[in-house]
């Protein structure tokens, strides 16, 4: 079965242990609904490895980002805005995806 949506393999253990349980992007995966259930994959090999449950997706610009959501990545807030330009490079408006392990 496909898969719904990927994240980079380096953040795979961190989802799994629910120590990220956010994903910032851009409006192109801003389609899903509260209580989605999604099949998540490795970006780099589409290999699935869990389940979430969308609890909400909410629009954010880069300024408006916050400590609060760099715990929610595990990392510090500037690794977090650094992590973004880089996979979203010239892009300001974003939407937090927040999840649940199902
Ligand atoms: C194709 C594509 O865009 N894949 C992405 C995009 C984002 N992310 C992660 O979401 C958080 C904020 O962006 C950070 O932890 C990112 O590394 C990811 O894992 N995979």
């Amino acid at each position: 079965m496909q898969n719904d949506i990927t994240f980079y393999q380096r953040f795979k253990s961190d989802i799994l242990v629910g120590l990220k349980v956010i994903t910032i992007r851009d409006r192109s995966e801003s389609h899903f609904k509260v209580g989605d259930k999604l099949r998540v994959g490795t970006f780099e090999t589409d290999e699935y490895f869990c389940t979430i449950k969308i609890i909400s997706v909410t629009p954010i610009t880069l300024e408006q980002l916050t400590e609060e959501h760099a715990k929610q990545e595990n990392m510090t807030l500037s690794d977090l805005k650094k992590v973004i330009s880089d996979i979203y490079p010239n892009e300001n408006h974003f939407f937090v995806i927040h999840f649940s392990l199902l």
